[in-house]
């Protein structure tokens, strides 16, 4: 167990982490992959891994805190978890072995060596499975629909129609998932290529592009600055040549409070960043670091490791007690000043005039003031006009300068460092804040918006050929994974690709991941089968863009169908740059001169090394040693980028139609993607085998959860509904690809079938139609075979295919509850969008800055009243009644005995299969559905039940006739 060293003392939560068995106080189960403590039972019973195993292979699998059985699953994943935890040592390092030449869990064959890169096909049994079970559900789709049942002749169409339909989803679903690929990225290659002393480069500094870091928050509310002051601080930290990278922090809630958090931040950095680099710490945020569960003196031997951590960890804290001191100090700061401003003008007055005019009339503007006393320009505490979140000029501040391009380490100890950091690299990368204009009745366009701006901007003070987009909750969880997404960006052939999308990754999960959070299907399976295709769909953080492809340029070597309109034809007339300028003014990049010209430079560090004969469009090794981005932010270049922030400077341009971040979507990102996409332009997903790249926060409370899952299907199938339809995508983009997006956009209609599908089983019940009129050998055939095609739907099959997934059952109940609650939602969102112009609205996703061990999975068990759950309550309680009357009817009816026992027994299973997952989902233990979403549902159920009765079987007759 020297794997794990957990040093109680510090975290001074000593009695909670100890195992709750009497008599034993052994250390709380952990999962090292989620980095998070094990509570193995639903009763959140807190046990130790020897006690656990005791009581699931002595004790009966059953609970001692809760006396109930364990999970089946949780238990399996746990003895897998521990298996590995007892050989931990050795299996770690034959992983670490192997990943140089195998990438990954997957069995896979190498296909493509390109030169930083490489790409691996998937081996598996996946092709035949799926056509073997489309030959299955045809066949059985036939016997269906020929073999119509006249007794319940309503009950059977519905369910074929529905079967049918499902049918169809689950092709849409599976066709494009026929080649899911795996890649690898080669490090050092990159490093030889770019970063060694050569003849074009004596010196040895790095030739690789620069990056612009994109971060946006929009509230410090739901937002907490500390978290983006981490984020930021993981960002200056990356592993990537100082004076190449530059962060940019996009704030739409204008908040003076994340401004002096990202200020505290860029002070705290100067301390952090070299103390990372120096002893090579991993993650590079700090509040996660210092919250890790492993020994952090596990390979390290300086002796002054031990000391420094503790100085800076003591830092930290008190840079954090800072952040959370700002809104108080603000506060107390602005009134200082607002009340010394008052006693200025008041004195003044009565000096100048001694009438008697009201004095209210005097009254200074409650304004909120920076430290040196001045007004802050974005949102005040007490808005004001000019200065609300929705009306506030543009802002610009350079927290950090952009570093000399030579090497500066710091020689001495004493210039206020509590460090010894001699010898290190103390130089930081570029930090700029940027709050753009808003004014009252502008449409901002959300995180579209705020991005485009950031595009422009960096454009002017930066201009990185590259650019990576992060929420501000997602941090970099290795510090080189810029550098990675760099080896397939700068591959041979490489400039072809619009973005390397890595894998959501996300923290703070409950340890069995009630709502899915974790999309394991969609982030392990769809995405790298999307891969094999032409791309992965960009999901909005952890992507590195070609800055080119924002611009909305075609890619490089690309047909121009005749078809294609002029303007589609839009691609850079190299080496006539002058033409190249004046097209794109009119092309409509807006009247920044400096934008303007900032493109062909873009364009010119995106490309590949041209040191081989097979590249096309390289540039020469060196071209990008000596960059001066110091000079780059003399006065006019701010104000520049002041002006193109500005509200109307998108007036009568392409950006958000063509160019940047496209509008009109509140999945904006998916439909981004898909421009590029439609351009012939290819994304690459990279799931990095050391380590996430990036990892962020989800919400973990179901109401959260819901509403996220919600605005996700609403956006796809806004946008199927628009003119970036799929069906109607340009000749560029590969056939299955479209049939990818197609299946994203019509994922959440499967809901309505689902819903009906879902009350089948009641209303036959109900009516007794099926037990009693047709109860035969085909019929219970059909119930088996209507499961599995249920599990199919669910996704089950890519458990059984050769995709190996860590945990898949959280998806499959979680794609039912959202798809009988937000799905329809979504649905019936967009329709009344459609029909009766009712425009969409979206909430921001709240993000806890929780640091407290024992809180850490609180929230899971907050449920909020929201009308989202009605439905899914209603159908638990419809199945549930049903079951009661299913019971009645069986006892009363005509038939033999056995067939009534055998009957029962496997339709009351049938229908508690369809409960399962809304009962497992929706109702922990602890958990309560708020009495509002019970009354509505309640109310429905009854509603339902006596128009069905009306409607169906005259009232009373039918069961007098039965019993
Ligand atoms: O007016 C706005 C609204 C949002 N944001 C930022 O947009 C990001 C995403 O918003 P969030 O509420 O966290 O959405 P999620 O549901 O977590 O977002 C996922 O899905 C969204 C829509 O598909 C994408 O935009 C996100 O990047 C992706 O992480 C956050 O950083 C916000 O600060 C702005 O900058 N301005
Ligand atoms: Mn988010």
């Amino acid at each position: 167990m020297d794997e794990e060293v957990f040093d109680q003392s510090k975290t001074g939560h000593a009695k909670q982490t100890l195992c709750g068995v009497q008599g034993c106080d052994g250390e709380l189960m952990r999962d090292e992959r989620k980095k998070s403590i094990v509570l193995p039972c639903e009763c959140d019973f807190k046990i130790c891994k020897a006690c656990f195993d005791d009581a699931v292979e002595t004790g009966g699998g059953i609970c001692p805190g809760c006396k109930e059985a364990y999970d089946v699953i949780v238990m399996d994943e746990l003895a897998a978890d521990n298996e590995s935890t007892d050989t931990g040592k050795s299996k770690m390092e034959s992983k670490k072995k192997t990943s140089t030449t195998d990438p990954g869990f997957m069995s896979s064959t190498q296909i493509g060596d390109l030169e930083f890169s490489a790409l691996f096909e998937t081996k598996g049994t996946y092709g035949f499975l799926f056509f073997v079970r489309m030959i299955v559900l045809m066949f059985f789709l036939r016997w269906r629909i020929t073999n119509p049942n006249n007794d319940a002749f309503w009950l059977w169409i519905m369910s074929v129609i529905c079967e049918i339909w499902f049918a169809f989803s689950w092709l849409i679903d599976q066709l494009p998932k026929l080649n899911p690929v795996n890649r690898s990225a080669n490090l050092g290659l990159l490093k030889e290529k770019f970063e060694t002393p050569t003849a074009h480069n004596p010196e040895g500094k790095s030739d690789l592009p620069g990056i612009d870091v994109f971060v946006s928050t929009a509230d410090p509310e739901k937002e907490p600055p500390l978290v983006t002051a981490n984020t930021i601080l993981s960002i200056l930290a990356a592993d990537y040549p100082v004076e190449k990278l530059f962060c940019y922090v996009s704030d739409d809630g204008g908040s003076l409070y994340t401004f002096e958090a990202l200020e505290e931040a860029a002070s705290f950095a100067k301390l952090w960043v070299p103390f990372c680099r120096k002893y090579e710490i991993e993650p590079r945020n700090p509040e996660s670091y210092f919250n890790l569960k492993r020994d952090p003196y596990k390979n390290k031997v300086e002796p002054k490791f031990v000391r420094n951590r503790r100085k800076v960890k003591r830092e930290y804290d008190e840079f954090k007690v800072r952040i959370n001191g700002l809104p108080a100090l603000i506060q107390q700061r602005s009134n200082l000043f607002n009340s010394g401003e008052e006693v200025k003008t008041m004195g003044k007055f009565q000096k100048e005039n001694k009438s008697d005019e009201p004095v209210e009339n005097l009254k200074i503007p409650n304004a909120t003031r920076m430290a040196d006393g001045t007004c802050w320009s974005g949102t005040w505490i007490v808005p004001a006009t000019g200065h609300s979140r929705a009306d506030h000029e543009g802002i610009v501040k350079v927290l950090l300068k952009p570093p000399s391009n030579d090497l500066v380490k710091d020689r001495s100890d004493d210039d206020g460092n509590p460090i010894d950091l001699s010898e290190v690299d103390n130089r930081l990368p570029m930090l700029v804040y940027i709050s753009r204009e808003k004014r009252p009745g502008y449409d901002h366009n959300k995180k579209a918006g705020a991005m485009n701006a950031l595009v422009r901007a960096s454009a002017i003070m930066s201009n990185g050929p590259f650019v990576l987009n992060l929420d501000c909750d997602h941090y970099i969880y290795t510090s080189q994974a810029i550098r990675e997404g760099m080896c397939f960006m700068m591959d041979r052939g490489g400039d072809r690709i619009c973005y390397v999308q890595f894998p959501q990754r996300f923290e703070g999960i409950d340890p069995s991941d009630r709502y899915a959070n974790h999309n394991t299907v969609f982030f392990d399976a769809n995405m790298r089968a999307l891969d094999g295709l032409q791309g992965p769909l960009y999901v909005g953080t952890g992507c590195l863009f070609r800055r080119m492809a924002i611009y909305g340029f075609d890619p490089p070597r690309c047909k121009k169908p005749a078809s294609v309109a002029e303007e589609e034809r839009w691609i850079l007339a190299e080496n006539d740059h002058e033409i190249l300028k004046h097209e794109l003014v009119s092309k409509g990049f807006g009247n920044s001169i400096l934008l303007v010209d900032s493109i062909p430079e873009a364009e010119f560090g995106g490309r590949p090394l041209a040191d081989h004969q097979s590249v096309e469009n390289g540039r020469q090794p060196g071209a990008l040693c000596n960059n001066n981005s110091q000079q780059n932010l003399d006065a006019s270049r701010l104000s520049d980028a002041i002006h193109v922030i500005s509200c109307v400077y998108e007036y009568k341009t392409k950006w958000g139609k063509r160019i940047g971040w496209i509008y009109g979507s509140i999945t904006e990102d998916v439909l981004t993607g898909y421009r590029m996409h439609n351009r012939g332009w290819r994304s690459v997903y990279y799931v990095p085998k050391c380590g996430d790249a990036f990892r962020g926060t989800a919400p973990i409370n179901l109401t959260d959860r819901l509403h996220q899952v919600l605005r996700w299907a609403t956006g796809s199938v806004e946008i199927f509904f628009s003119r970036n339809n799929c069906l109607l995508a340009s000749p560029r983009m590969k056939v299955l690809q479209r049939v990818a997006y197609l299946n994203v956009a019509i994922y959440p209609f499967t809901s309505i079938f689902v819903i009906v599908y879902c009350f089948l089983p009641a209303f036959s019940l109900f009516s007794g139609q099926f037990i009693v009129q047709t109860l035969n050998v085909n019929f219970l055939l059909y119930l088996l075979a209507v499961t599995l095609t249920l599990c199919m739907l669910a996704g089950l099959e890519i458990k059984w295919s050769g995709i190996q997934l860590e945990e898949w059952w959280r998806n499959e109940q979680f794609w039912l509850i959202a798809g009988t609650s937000a799905h329809v939602a979504a649905v019936l969102q967009v329709l009344l969008k459609i029909i009766a112009g009712i425009t969409i609205s979206f909430k921001l996703t709240s993000k806890s800055a929780n640091d407290d061990e024992d809180e850490d999975f609180a929230d899971l068990y907050t449920i909020k009243w929201t009308s989202l759950m009605i439905l899914p309550v209603t159908i638990i309680m419809t199945n549930l009644i049903a079951i009661a009357f299913g019971v009645l009817r069986t006892i009363n009816s005509v038939i033999p005995l056995w067939s009534r026992l055998v009957g029962g027994v496997f339709f009351s299973f049938w229908v508690l299969a369809h409960l399962y997952p809304f009962a497992k989902g929706l109702m922990g233990r602890r958990g309560r559905t708020p009495t509002l979403v019970f009354l509505w549902s309640g109310l429905i159920t009854i509603v339902l039940f006596f128009l069905f009765w009306v409607k169906i079987h005259p009232p009373f007759s039918a069961l007098q006739m039965e019993f």
